[in-house]
């Protein structure tokens, strides 16, 4: 029985912080929010993120940071990408011994156009980081709850810490791979979510399978293509955390993204999306990261570019997949030839 700290108690961290008290761990889930701790603690219950969900009884939830970060060595952080600085931030006071941080969050931040593992090393001082551990998949929260057969990768710089999380995390219902391409499994789940968002519009606009097709295999396309600029291994990205997470995300009701997608494509607005989600749509933010990474890198990625123009100048989805569709002419296998 391990000590385990998860921060964040929306969908993921809740039911990542059952998986580990399903292993019958001692784990404490911190949540900003008084009340959700307190619901938790008193209903096992998180009615806001997982409506219909009893919570294990040894699940135990505080709001008290401080408390949060001196439970336990190993903290999974479980917060959206916009998030991680400001909770790493209020961390320092605390931190008095190494401990080993796992982080489950899909995104690139815009602008530094840093992975989320580059901001935790960013953030906490080294003398106290264990090891970084980034655990990532085809893994909706929804599914995970009701114990349906689930499989994820941990990936580290240090291979003990992945496989000591492989251990931590596994069981019968939530199978655990190890990988240690840290650059490859970050990039795949940040970008499946650009490729959601426009798997959702074209569903929104009724065009159907073929359509969803051609954007998940080019999708994988363009992040293999960017992913190898940044070093990291092709064949992560047909794996779970590249090909594995491009199929659920993009075929799902359950992802956010594709939702927030498919409300695009029939016309709402960005903004009226985003209210409406009242959850974290981390592939907005991460499409403009995206765009600006593959300028960067001098990567050509044709439907990031599609979607930035939708999300942010305006362009109609329409008018987006007729410019892709009118794109010049060319080998199927041209890109590869870089790769
Ligand atoms: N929901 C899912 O099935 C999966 C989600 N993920 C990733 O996990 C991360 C978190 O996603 P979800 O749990 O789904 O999001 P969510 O929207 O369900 O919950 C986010 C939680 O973080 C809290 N939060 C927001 N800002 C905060 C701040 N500044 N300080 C502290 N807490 C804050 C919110 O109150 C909420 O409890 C995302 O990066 C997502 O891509 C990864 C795999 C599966
Ligand atoms: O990452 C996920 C599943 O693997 C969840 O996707 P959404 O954030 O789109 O819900």
């Amino acid at each position: 029985m391990e000590k385990v700290t998860v921060l964040g108690a929306g969908s993921w961290g809740t039911a990542l912080a059952m998986v580990l008290s399903n292993n019958n761990n001692d784990c404490l889930l911190w949540s900003h929010r008084e009340d959700q701790a307190q619901e938790i603690n008193d209903h096992h219950t998180n009615k806001k993120y997982l409506p219909n969900t009893s919570l294990p009884i040894n699940l135990k939830a505080t709001s008290h940071f401080e408390q949060a970060i001196q439970h336990a060595s190993i903290i999974v952080i479980a917060v959206p990408t916009k998030a991680i600085r400001e909770v790493c931030h209020d961390m320092k006071p605390f931190l008095m011994e190494k401990k080993l941080f796992v982080h489950v969050s899909k995104g690139i931040e815009p602008d530094s156009l840093k992975r989320i593992s580059e901001m935790l090393e960013e953030e906490l001082p080294a003398n106290f980081v264990d090891a970084i551990v980034v655990l990532s998949g085809p893994s909706h929260a929804e599914e995970v709850v009701l114990q349906h057969p689930t499989t994820v990768t941990v990936a580290s710089e240090k291979m003990e810490a992945a496989v000591k999380m492989q251990d931590l995390f596994m069981n019968n219902y939530f199978r655990v791979y190890t990988n240690d391409d840290v650059v490859g499994v970050e990039i795949g789940a940040a970008l499946k979510n650009v490729i959601a968002l426009a798997a959702g519009i074209v569903d929104g606009l009724g065009y159907g399978d073929n359509a969803k097709a051609a954007l998940i295999t080019r999708g994988l396309a363009e992040i293999t293509r960017l992913g190898i600029s940044l070093g990291a291994d092709a064949s992560t990205f047909s794996g779970l955390t590249g090909m594995g997470d491009l199929i659920v995300t993009c075929t799902s009701v359950h992802s956010r993204n594709w939702r927030a997608g498919n409300m695009l494509g029939k016309g709402a607005t960005l903004q009226t999306v985003l209210d409406e989600m009242g959850m974290v749509v981390e592939g907005v933010r991460t499409t403009k990261a995206a765009y600006q990474l593959a300028k960067k890198q001098q990567v050509d990625m044709p439907i990031t570019e599609a979607l930035h123009s939708v999300l942010f100048e305006g362009t109609h989805p329409k008018e987006a997949v007729d410019i892709l569709m009118h794109r010049t002419k060319k080998h199927e296998l041209d890109d590869y030839k870089s790769f």
